[in-house]
Protein backbone atom coordinates (compact mmCIF):
# COMPACT_ATOMS: atom_id res chain seq x y z
CA UNK A 1 0.00 0.00 0.00
CA UNK A 2 1.08 3.63 -1.25
CA UNK A 3 2.46 5.39 2.16
CA UNK A 4 -0.42 7.65 4.04
CA UNK A 5 0.59 11.62 3.39
CA UNK A 6 0.32 11.78 6.97
CA UNK A 7 0.65 9.55 9.55
CA UNK A 8 0.39 10.48 13.46
CA UNK A 9 0.97 7.45 15.28
CA UNK A 10 0.32 7.25 19.06
CA UNK A 11 0.66 11.51 19.72
CA UNK A 12 0.30 12.55 23.15
CA UNK A 13 0.35 16.15 23.85
CA UNK A 14 1.13 17.38 27.08
CA UNK A 15 1.10 20.94 28.38
CA UNK A 16 3.19 22.42 31.46
CA UNK A 17 0.93 25.33 32.62
CA UNK A 18 2.61 28.39 32.28
CA UNK A 19 1.76 29.55 35.68
CA UNK A 20 1.73 26.33 37.82
CA UNK A 21 5.02 24.59 36.45
CA UNK A 22 4.04 21.51 38.53
CA UNK A 23 0.38 21.40 36.55
CA UNK A 24 0.47 19.50 33.42
CA UNK A 25 -2.69 18.97 31.10
CA UNK A 26 -2.72 15.87 28.22
CA UNK A 27 -4.37 17.92 25.38
CA UNK A 28 -4.59 14.60 23.83
CA UNK A 29 -3.70 10.96 24.04
CA UNK A 30 -2.58 7.91 22.21
CA UNK A 31 -3.99 9.42 19.10
CA UNK A 32 -3.27 7.59 15.29
CA UNK A 33 -4.92 9.46 12.43
CA UNK A 34 -4.24 8.78 8.88
CA UNK A 35 -4.53 10.99 5.51
CA UNK A 36 -4.24 9.12 2.47
CA UNK A 37 -2.46 10.96 -0.40
CA UNK A 38 -5.52 12.97 -2.21
CA UNK A 39 -8.11 12.24 0.92
CA UNK A 40 -9.81 14.90 2.38
CA UNK A 41 -10.02 14.25 6.13
CA UNK A 42 -12.14 16.47 8.83
CA UNK A 43 -11.35 15.81 12.56
CA UNK A 44 -14.31 17.19 14.50
CA UNK A 45 -14.86 17.20 18.08
CA UNK A 46 -15.96 19.44 21.86
CA UNK A 47 -14.61 22.55 21.89
CA UNK A 48 -10.75 22.34 23.56
CA UNK A 49 -10.39 18.83 22.51
CA UNK A 50 -7.22 19.08 20.94
CA UNK A 51 -8.02 19.49 17.09
CA UNK A 52 -5.73 22.15 16.66
CA UNK A 53 -2.97 20.55 18.77
CA UNK A 54 -3.21 17.84 16.17
CA UNK A 55 -2.87 20.30 13.19
CA UNK A 56 -0.07 21.68 14.80
CA UNK A 57 1.59 18.36 15.50
CA UNK A 58 1.10 17.74 11.82
CA UNK A 59 2.67 20.51 10.68
CA UNK A 60 5.35 20.20 12.73
CA UNK A 61 5.03 23.64 14.70
CA UNK A 62 4.38 21.52 17.92
CA UNK A 63 6.82 18.47 19.11
CA UNK A 64 4.43 16.05 20.59
CA UNK A 65 5.16 14.74 23.82
CA UNK A 66 5.08 11.30 22.89
CA UNK A 67 4.18 9.33 19.58
CA UNK A 68 5.67 9.47 15.77
CA UNK A 69 4.20 11.94 12.94
CA UNK A 70 5.24 10.41 9.50
CA UNK A 71 4.82 12.69 6.26
CA UNK A 72 4.90 10.50 2.74
CA UNK A 73 6.39 7.58 5.20
CA UNK A 74 9.43 9.59 6.43
CA UNK A 75 9.61 10.23 9.94
CA UNK A 76 8.91 14.07 10.58
CA UNK A 77 11.51 15.83 12.99
CA UNK A 78 10.97 19.58 12.18
CA UNK A 79 8.56 21.47 10.18
CA UNK A 80 6.68 19.84 7.25
CA UNK A 81 7.66 21.23 4.76
CA UNK A 82 5.50 19.42 2.09
CA UNK A 83 2.04 21.13 3.92
CA UNK A 84 0.58 24.49 3.49
CA UNK A 85 -1.54 26.13 6.36
CA UNK A 86 -4.27 28.04 6.48
CA UNK A 87 -5.82 29.31 9.68
CA UNK A 88 -8.66 31.10 11.48
CA UNK A 89 -6.50 34.11 11.25
CA UNK A 90 -5.44 35.73 8.25
CA UNK A 91 -1.93 35.71 7.75
CA UNK A 92 -1.99 38.44 5.08
CA UNK A 93 0.88 40.47 5.66
CA UNK A 94 -0.70 44.44 5.53
CA UNK A 95 1.77 46.35 3.90
CA UNK A 96 1.74 43.85 0.85
CA UNK A 97 -0.93 43.73 -1.62
CA UNK A 98 -3.06 40.76 -2.69
CA UNK A 99 -0.27 39.61 -5.41
CA UNK A 100 2.54 40.65 -2.82
CA UNK A 101 1.22 38.48 0.08
CA UNK A 102 0.53 35.70 -2.63
CA UNK A 103 4.04 36.09 -4.35
CA UNK A 104 5.85 36.28 -0.30
CA UNK A 105 5.84 32.34 -0.22
CA UNK A 106 7.61 31.93 -3.78
CA UNK A 107 10.21 34.65 -2.98
CA UNK A 108 11.05 33.14 0.57
CA UNK A 109 11.88 30.15 -1.43
CA UNK A 110 14.01 31.55 -3.57
CA UNK A 111 11.60 31.43 -7.03
CA UNK A 112 12.78 34.18 -9.16
CA UNK A 113 10.94 37.46 -9.23
CA UNK A 114 9.16 37.15 -12.83
CA UNK A 115 7.93 33.96 -12.23
CA UNK A 116 6.81 34.08 -8.77
CA UNK A 117 4.75 37.03 -10.08
CA UNK A 118 3.40 35.01 -13.35
CA UNK A 119 2.28 32.09 -10.24
CA UNK A 120 1.10 34.38 -8.13
CA UNK A 121 -1.20 36.33 -10.33
CA UNK A 122 -2.38 32.80 -12.15
CA UNK A 123 -3.53 32.05 -8.84
CA UNK A 124 -5.20 34.99 -7.74
CA UNK A 125 -7.12 34.71 -11.12
CA UNK A 126 -8.18 31.16 -10.52
CA UNK A 127 -9.44 31.73 -6.64
CA UNK A 128 -11.65 35.03 -8.30
CA UNK A 129 -9.09 37.62 -7.58
CA UNK A 130 -7.44 38.34 -11.09
CA UNK A 131 -8.00 41.91 -10.90
CA UNK A 132 -7.61 43.01 -7.70
CA UNK A 133 -4.12 42.38 -6.85
CA UNK A 134 -3.07 45.83 -6.14
CA UNK A 135 -5.33 45.38 -3.48
CA UNK A 136 -4.02 45.76 0.04
CA UNK A 137 -5.59 43.90 2.57
CA UNK A 138 -7.21 46.71 4.66
CA UNK A 139 -8.99 47.20 1.15
CA UNK A 140 -10.16 43.70 1.19
CA UNK A 141 -13.57 41.95 2.30
CA UNK A 142 -13.44 38.92 4.82
CA UNK A 143 -13.80 36.84 1.78
CA UNK A 144 -11.26 38.40 -0.46
CA UNK A 145 -8.96 37.88 2.49
CA UNK A 146 -10.09 34.69 2.65
CA UNK A 147 -9.32 34.25 -1.19
CA UNK A 148 -6.27 35.63 -1.07
CA UNK A 149 -4.95 33.51 1.91
CA UNK A 150 -6.23 30.12 0.20
CA UNK A 151 -4.26 31.46 -3.05
CA UNK A 152 -1.18 32.32 -1.07
CA UNK A 153 -1.19 28.43 0.67
CA UNK A 154 -1.71 26.85 -2.99
CA UNK A 155 0.29 28.88 -4.87
CA UNK A 156 3.03 26.73 -3.70
CA UNK A 157 1.64 23.94 -4.49
CA UNK A 158 1.95 22.05 -1.42
CA UNK A 159 1.15 17.78 -1.27
CA UNK A 160 -0.42 18.03 1.67
CA UNK A 161 -3.02 20.91 3.10
CA UNK A 162 -3.18 22.01 6.65
CA UNK A 163 -6.72 23.99 7.40
CA UNK A 164 -8.01 25.16 10.86
CA UNK A 165 -11.48 26.39 10.56
CA UNK A 166 -10.40 28.67 7.71
CA UNK A 167 -13.61 29.57 6.92
CA UNK A 168 -15.14 30.43 10.20
CA UNK A 169 -15.52 33.58 10.44
CA UNK A 170 -17.35 34.32 6.98
CA UNK A 171 -20.71 34.83 6.37
CA UNK A 172 -23.06 31.79 5.24
CA UNK A 173 -23.13 32.77 1.41
CA UNK A 174 -19.36 33.28 1.52
CA UNK A 175 -18.80 30.30 3.41
CA UNK A 176 -20.80 28.05 1.30
CA UNK A 177 -19.21 29.79 -1.74
CA UNK A 178 -15.49 29.45 -0.75
CA UNK A 179 -15.98 26.16 0.32
CA UNK A 180 -17.42 25.18 -3.13
CA UNK A 181 -14.13 26.62 -4.36
CA UNK A 182 -11.74 24.78 -2.57
CA UNK A 183 -13.78 21.76 -3.17
CA UNK A 184 -13.25 22.57 -7.09
CA UNK A 185 -9.50 23.08 -5.88
CA UNK A 186 -9.27 20.52 -4.63
CA UNK A 187 -10.35 17.46 -6.97
CA UNK A 188 -8.59 19.46 -9.70
CA UNK A 189 -5.27 18.45 -7.98
CA UNK A 190 -6.13 15.76 -5.49
CA UNK A 191 -4.42 17.22 -2.30
CA UNK A 192 -4.39 15.29 1.24
CA UNK A 193 -6.11 17.39 2.96
CA UNK A 194 -6.56 17.49 6.98
CA UNK A 195 -9.38 20.58 7.81
CA UNK A 196 -10.59 21.20 11.20
CA UNK A 197 -13.88 22.00 11.98
CA UNK A 198 -16.56 22.80 14.85
CA UNK A 199 -18.90 22.65 12.50
CA UNK A 200 -20.53 18.77 11.38
CA UNK A 201 -22.08 19.97 8.09
CA UNK A 202 -18.81 21.42 6.79
CA UNK A 203 -17.07 18.81 7.88
CA UNK A 204 -19.48 15.99 5.99
CA UNK A 205 -20.43 17.93 3.42
CA UNK A 206 -16.32 18.58 2.21
CA UNK A 207 -15.01 15.61 3.04
CA UNK A 208 -14.13 11.42 1.73
CA UNK A 209 -13.53 10.62 6.12
CA UNK A 210 -15.27 12.45 9.11
CA UNK A 211 -13.07 11.79 12.49
CA UNK A 212 -15.16 12.49 15.91
CA UNK A 213 -12.83 13.23 18.50
CA UNK A 214 -13.66 12.91 22.30
CA UNK A 215 -14.04 15.89 24.66
CA UNK A 216 -10.42 16.36 26.50
CA UNK A 217 -8.33 15.55 28.66
CA UNK A 218 -6.84 13.30 26.99
CA UNK A 219 -8.97 13.07 24.14
CA UNK A 220 -8.68 10.82 21.39
CA UNK A 221 -10.63 9.71 18.39
CA UNK A 222 -13.57 7.96 19.42
CA UNK A 223 -15.28 7.54 15.58
CA UNK A 224 -14.47 7.39 11.94
CA UNK A 225 -17.00 8.18 9.50
CA UNK A 226 -16.61 7.47 5.66
CA UNK A 227 -18.68 9.81 3.87
CA UNK A 228 -19.99 8.06 0.73
CA UNK A 229 -21.79 10.62 -1.16
CA UNK A 230 -21.17 11.08 -4.71
CA UNK A 231 -18.68 14.04 -6.19
CA UNK A 232 -18.34 16.73 -7.67
CA UNK A 233 -20.83 18.29 -4.54
CA UNK A 234 -22.39 21.29 -4.16
CA UNK A 235 -22.04 21.78 -0.32
CA UNK A 236 -25.75 23.70 0.15
CA UNK A 237 -27.32 21.19 -2.25
CA UNK A 238 -25.67 17.91 -0.29
CA UNK A 239 -26.62 18.88 2.83
CA UNK A 240 -30.42 18.15 1.36
CA UNK A 241 -29.65 14.25 0.36
CA UNK A 242 -31.59 11.87 2.54
CA UNK A 243 -27.91 10.53 3.18
CA UNK A 244 -26.29 13.12 3.99
CA UNK A 245 -29.28 13.33 6.84
CA UNK A 246 -28.67 9.70 7.36
CA UNK A 247 -24.88 10.45 8.13
CA UNK A 248 -25.24 13.75 10.39
CA UNK A 249 -27.54 11.47 12.45
CA UNK A 250 -25.16 8.56 12.88
CA UNK A 251 -21.99 11.31 13.54
CA UNK A 252 -24.13 13.26 15.85
CA UNK A 253 -25.22 10.76 18.19
CA UNK A 254 -21.85 10.29 18.93
CA UNK A 255 -20.39 13.69 19.01
CA UNK A 256 -23.30 14.86 20.97
CA UNK A 257 -22.54 13.30 24.59
CA UNK A 258 -18.99 14.48 23.93
CA UNK A 259 -20.06 17.88 23.06
CA UNK A 260 -21.80 18.47 26.42
CA UNK A 261 -19.02 16.76 27.95
CA UNK A 262 -16.46 19.93 26.70
CA UNK A 263 -18.67 21.99 27.45
CA UNK A 264 -18.60 20.89 31.02
CA UNK A 265 -14.87 20.47 31.45
CA UNK A 266 -14.59 24.08 29.96
CA UNK A 267 -16.69 25.59 32.90
CA UNK A 268 -15.00 24.04 35.09
CA UNK A 269 -11.59 24.70 34.11
CA UNK A 270 -12.87 28.36 33.81
CA UNK A 271 -14.21 27.91 37.37
N1 LIG B 1 0.57 25.81 24.63
C1 LIG B 1 -0.37 25.36 25.48
N2 LIG B 1 -0.19 25.40 26.81
C2 LIG B 1 -1.13 24.91 27.67
N3 LIG B 1 -2.30 24.37 27.29
C3 LIG B 1 -2.55 24.33 25.96
C4 LIG B 1 -1.61 24.81 24.98
N4 LIG B 1 -2.14 24.61 23.76
C5 LIG B 1 -3.35 24.05 23.95
N5 LIG B 1 -3.60 23.87 25.26
C6 LIG B 1 -4.80 23.26 25.85
O1 LIG B 1 -5.01 22.02 25.21
C7 LIG B 1 -6.39 21.82 24.94
C8 LIG B 1 -6.60 21.62 23.46
O2 LIG B 1 -6.45 22.85 22.78
P1 LIG B 1 -6.76 23.00 21.22
O3 LIG B 1 -6.61 24.45 20.86
O4 LIG B 1 -5.93 22.02 20.46
O5 LIG B 1 -8.29 22.56 21.15
P2 LIG B 1 -9.34 22.71 19.98
O6 LIG B 1 -10.07 21.42 19.91
O7 LIG B 1 -8.67 23.15 18.72
O8 LIG B 1 -10.25 23.87 20.54
P3 LIG B 1 -11.33 24.80 19.81
O9 LIG B 1 -12.31 23.86 19.18
O10 LIG B 1 -11.95 25.57 20.95
O11 LIG B 1 -10.59 25.65 18.83
C9 LIG B 1 -7.12 23.04 25.48
O12 LIG B 1 -7.64 22.72 26.74
C10 LIG B 1 -6.04 24.10 25.58
O13 LIG B 1 -6.33 24.98 26.64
Amino acid sequence: MADAAIELQDITCTFVSADAPAQRYTAVQDVTLTVGAGEFVSVVGPTGCGKSTLLNVAAGLLAPSRGTVRVFGQVLTGLNTRAGYMFQADSLMPWRTALGNVMAGLEFRGVPPAEARTRAQEWLRRVGLGDFGDRYPHQMSGGMRKRTSLAQTLVLDPDIILMDEPFSALDIQTRQLMENELLALWSAKRKAVLFITHDLDEAIAMSDRVVVMSAGPAARPIGAFTIDLPRPRDVAEVKMAPRFLQLHAAIWAVLRDEVLKGYRQQWQRAA
